[in-house]
């Protein structure tokens, strides 16, 4: 990422009897206006001081900013008075508002949208006296004792705490699935926290809820003094949590996404637990990566001995690219803990299995013997539902969403076809709406389907202790709630289910202690999907799905039994799948690398695309042609290549029809020159309304998947 200098203290100049102060208040940059505003205050405040200003008829949370770098003036219009300075509670951090800055004019959002975006919702409806009553009433948090001891660390283990320490740059934790990277990150923290009384630790992780064991471990290690952030809390624990942060009480920070943007006074360490994850990646309003700003913050904070560690058993291409170039230092766990050997894999040709077979005999009788002998299953299948389309075999028709260019999805649990994009639901027909038919098929697999199908096939099966075999189903449906998902993880925990079927959800971080066979039902789609990040994202899942198998050592070799990886694939020669084979990382990624660099993607070039969504395709096309002519002349347009507009791949989506740009370039600068050029022109020709039926548009900087 390009640096960006920290914006120094802003001198207020002297207005009649008081200050001005430039304040940033939650403005969307569509006004025309960069959301900092020009405020009265009988004296100077820090910046980062939270106050209530006037905007138009409302009174609004703002942040006193430091002066902008170029010391360009803020709109002088409104000299209307601060009307209350929140003083209960310090400034946010210089490195705070710097964080803003950058991330603003990064993804090309207004700071005012930035900024109080990245700020607790509660936060901004309370007024000085409500803020009062809060911090009264929040419990104190005095740091408890670790309630866990920490196991000691292997040699590797110890070596890349070590190396963490020490790093003069983000620190890339290249480790197997089970290879104990969790254990580094905790004893880093412990540590940073050790070393210093004030010292904070932010630890990323790509979802909560569903590795609560993970929540679990940081809170035995460090006792009371966690905090976590993330969409799951109401807005009042939200508040509470920050807060708790902002305030320096908190010395962890457990959070998803959003906690990259928590006020946190002495951060002296930032994990990212499973970089590679896209809900790193936020798809909504200002549309930033996680990761990176976690790197750019530590960045920031480097003069106070911050550290970044990235960690993942199988990195996003950009992070391992960086540290082949030596810009992330690589450190590497080499072994799984306790020496559990990895998954061998177990290639399934398809095209030479009895037709139509949802799983091939052989997979079927490992599964069998495996649960006869009281190991776990795990099966991945990557769409919910029991079947992604209902078909009349007679003239063809099938169950399109009226509202979106994807098929209606059979769930037979509740008789409903359901749109996973929009969420529109029908019953299901009694007959083909076409031709009338009353035999109408379900078309493909999904979850579902084959929880039914293991259900029947495996109905006669029994467990050591001679009770019958269980199917248990993870995925979107089958936990709705934290309580639902929570159930289900903790009878797979205890050894209640068997087999269990699920989406990618079963491939995340868990440690099931005796799962010892992972299958991939049906991977083939993601081997030709036309989104070329694809064969990344499909070998990170199949690895990490498999580091769901054999993890426990003892269990293993009490057992006599063996760690498998089962894939059904029509493709067995696929090149992914010798490296998965050989559980190569490095050699996938030099293979993909070398594929990018000689197609001019990225690492190896940089994107942004401008997405336009419009009531028909014509006017989203018709008005990114429009934007496509505002670049002329724009600086870095000469480095930068602009792709024609088109439709996008899921062209249709609840109504909307959906379209973008890509711009590619070889330089981040030019094309980050360009944007910041081109994003004010943008505003103005939607203001201007050339395009009549555009409904939103919005420029994707570095965007995950097309
Ligand atoms: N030094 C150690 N001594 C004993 N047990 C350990 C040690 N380090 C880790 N473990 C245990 O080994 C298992 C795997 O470790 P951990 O969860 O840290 O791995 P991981 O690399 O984060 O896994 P994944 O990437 O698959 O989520 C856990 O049950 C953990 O408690
Ligand atoms: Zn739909």
């Amino acid at each position: 990422m390009p640096e960006s200098p920290c914006p120094s203290p802003r001198e207020p100049s002297a207005a009649g009897g008081g200050v001005v102060l430039t304040v940033v208040v939650p403005m969307p940059a569509h006004g025309g206006l960069d959301a900092r505003l020009s405020y009265r205050h009988p004296h100077p405040l820090p910046s980062g001081t939270l106050v209530r200003v006037p905007l138009g008829r409302r009174t609004v949370l703002g942040v006193v900013w430091p002066e902008a770098p170029d010391g360009e003036a803020p709109a002088r219009e409104a000299l209307r008075p601060v009307q209350e300075v929140l003083t209960a509670l310090p400034p946010l951090p210089d490195e705070w508002c710097a964080l803003v800055a950058f991330a603003a004019r990064y993804y090309q959002r207004s700071l005012g949208e930035v900024a109080l975006a990245a700020l607790p919702p509660a936060l901004r409806a309370l007024d000085a006296a409500g803020l009062q009553r809060r911090l009264a009433r929040r419990a104190d948090m005095t740091p408890a004792a670790p309630t866990a001891p920490a196991p000691s660390p292997t040699p590797d283990q110890q070596a890349a705490v070590q190396a963490v320490a020490e790093a003069d740059r983000p620190v890339l934790l290249f480790g197997a699935t089970g290879s104990g990277k969790t254990e580094v990150y905790l004893q880093a923290a412990a540590q940073v926290l050790a070393r210093d009384a004030r010292a904070q630790v932010l630890m990323l992780v790509p979802e909560i809820n569903l590795t609560p064991q993970l929540e679990a471990r940081v809170r035995e290690r460090f006792g009371a003094a966690v905090v976590t952030l993330h969409s799951g809390l109401t807005p009042a624990q939200r508040l509470r949590h920050w807060l708790a942060a902002h305030l320096g009480q908190a010395r962890v920070v457990l959070g998803t996404r959003t906690a990259v943007w928590t006020s946190l006074p002495r951060l002296r360490l930032i994990v990212v637990d499973e970089e590679h994850d896209p809900s790193y990646k936020s798809q909504e309003g200002a549309r930033y990566s996680a990761r990176d700003l976690a790197v750019y913050r530590a960045h920031l904070l480097a003069a106070q001995g911050c550290r970044v560690v990235l960690g993942s058993a199988t990195p996003a291409l950009e992070s391992w690219h960086a540290a082949l170039q030596g810009r992330y230092r690589l450190v590497e766990l080499s072994d799984r803990i306790g020496g559990a050997a990895r998954p061998a894999l177990r290639l399934l040709d398809m095209r030479t299995q009895p037709r139509g077979a949802l799983l091939a005999p052989a997979l079927l009788e490992a599964i069998q013997a495996r649960v006869a002998r009281g190991e776990q299953a795990l099966l991945l299948l990557n769409r919910r539902g029991y079947a992604p389309v209902l078909a009349c075999p007679d003239c063809g028709w099938t169950s399109g969403c009226p509202h979106c260019s994807a098929y209606l999805v059979f769930h037979k649990d509740e008789r409903r076809l359901r749109c996973h994009h929009c969420g529109h639901a029908a019953a299901v027909p009694r007959a083909c709406p076409d031709c009338g038919n009353v035999d109408l098929a379900p078309l493909g697999r999904g979850t579902q389907r084959l929880e039914e199908h293991l259900e029947q096939t495996l109905a006669g099966l029994r467990r050591p202790d001679g009770a019958p075999v269980r199917v248990g189903r993870l995925d979107a449906d089958s936990a709705r709630t934290p309580q639902q998902l929570q159930a289900l993880l903790g009878q797979v925990h205890r050894g209640e289910v068997d087999v269990l079927v699920g989406t990618q959800m079963v491939a995340k971080g868990h440690d099931f202690r005796r799962i010892t066979l992972v299958a991939a039902v049906n991977p083939d789609a993601a081997l030709f999907a036309s989104d070329w990040r694809a064969p990344e994202r499909l070998f990170a899942l199949l690895l990490q799905a498999g580091g769901r198998a054999g993890r426990d050592a003892t269990f293993m070799a009490a057992q006599g039994s063996r760690a498998e990886l089962w894939v059904q694939t029509a493709y067995p020669q696929h090149p992914l799948f010798a490296a998965l084979a050989r559980h190569d990382y490095p050699g996938f990624a030099a293979q993909q690398l070398e594929e990018r660099r000689a197609a001019g993607m990225p690492p190896f070039a940089h994107q942004a695309l401008l997405r336009a969504e419009a009531r028909t395709l014509e006017a989203a096309l018709a008005w990114l042609q429009l934007a496509a002519q505002q670049t002329d002349g724009l600086p870095g347009r000469a480095h930068v290549t602009l792709y024609a507009p088109v439709p996008m791949t899921m062209v249709r989506v609840a109504g909307v029809e959906r379209a973008q740009l890509l711009l590619e370039s070889a330089s981040r600068p030019a094309l980050q020159a360009l944007l910041a050029a081109w994003t004010p022109r943008l505003h103005a020709l939607r203001r201007a309304g050339p395009a009549r039926g555009l409904l939103r548009w919005a420029i994707d900087v570095d965007p995950l998947g097309y």
